[in-house]
């Protein structure tokens, strides 16, 4: 199996390195592809036998399977330079969300699929989500499902739940993240405990709840209670939150709806501007 990948920034690198590391790929399978070439070459120096392209349509051409790791205004011009070596056996994958399939399938004259991975596939946890097109056939779907198990657990949603639901696996981690900053920063200022003890202690706690939701046989609700002792501490600390974040969450998933359809109008006018 041969994959290829275009665009290694944060993300694409990410897929290449945690596919690697969890053996899923040999370095010699990936050819990858990146517009400043030093981010591609560090990788090949890194992982001996991983071939840095010098072009887009060679990181592409002859790959089983191709990675588009690029952000969502740089899709069409990736996809004009791979066009002419695309073949209709290839699956080609996108990352991003406000490119749609059907922008792909327009496009390409290959398999499609989209699947939105997170920063926690990194570490071989977290979910990637699949959300394949109609040119993949069941052992299609089967076979890069079975790739991404070696890096999360990948999920199939509809494509009309696909921001909630990367809200949810791939936002997330950062919006947990300035949680926790945020409640170390104000144990520091409070307290006077140090920094580094406080996020010891926070994220040794957030990797035990994440074993709890998942493998420990809790839920956010079951979960709360059995830490919330009739009249004691966490009652107290959780009747302020339900107060002070009541609406939030709804605005937060407001707002990353609303840039998502700024995106997709975005998206769509570069597509249809090509399509004419
Ligand atoms: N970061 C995350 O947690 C997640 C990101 N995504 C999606 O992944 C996509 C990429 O995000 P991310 O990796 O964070 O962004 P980055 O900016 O880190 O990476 C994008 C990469 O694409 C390269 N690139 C841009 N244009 C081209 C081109 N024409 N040919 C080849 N390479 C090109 C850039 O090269 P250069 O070095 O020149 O800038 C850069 O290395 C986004 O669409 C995002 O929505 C999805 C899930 C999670
Ligand atoms: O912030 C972003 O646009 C990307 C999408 C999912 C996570 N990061």
């Amino acid at each position: 199996m041969k994959a290829g990948f275009i665009g290694t920034g944060s993300m694409g690198s990410i897929l290449i390195e945690a596919l690697i590391h969890s053996g899923a790929l040999n370095p010699e399978q990936i050819c990858a592809a990146n517009r400043t070439p030093g981010k591609v070459q560090r990788l090949a120096e890194t992982y001996a036998g991983l071939t840095a392209a010098s072009s887009n349509a060679e990181a592409a051409a002859g790959r089983d399977v191709v990675f588009l790791c690029v952000k969502p205004l740089e899709y069409m011009r990736v996809i004009d330079e791979i066009r002419p070596v695309i073949e209709p056996a290839q699956i080609v994958v996108s990352i991003t969300s406000p490119v749609l399939l059907k922008h792909l399938e327009d496009q390409l004259p290959c398999k499609v699929t989209k699947i939105i991975p997170s920063i926690t596939n990194y570490v071989l946890s977290g979910s990637t989500l699949c959300i394949h097109g109609e040119r993949m056939h069941p052992e299609d779907k089967e076979w890069i499902e079975n790739l991404l198990t070696h890096i999360s657990t990948p999920v199939r949603v509809s494509e009309a739940y696909t921001r909630i639901s990367s809200d949810l696996s791939s936002c997330a981690p950062a919006f947990l993240s300035f949680f926790l900053q945020k409640y170390i920063e104000a144990a520091v200022k409070e307290t006077g405990i140090s920094s580094e003890e406080a996020t010891i202690l926070a994220s040794e706690m957030t990797l035990g709840t994440g074993k709890l939701l998942t493998t420990g046989g809790f839920d956010p609700v079951s979960l709360q209670k059995r830490v919330r002792v009739p009249g004691g501490i966490t009652a107290e600390g959780l009747q302020l939150m339900e107060q002070d974040l009541d609406g939030m969450f709804n605005r937060l998933i407001g707002i990353t709806h609303a840039k998502y359809e700024e995106d997709l109008e975005k998206v769509e006018a570069v597509f249809t501007t090509k399509k004419q």
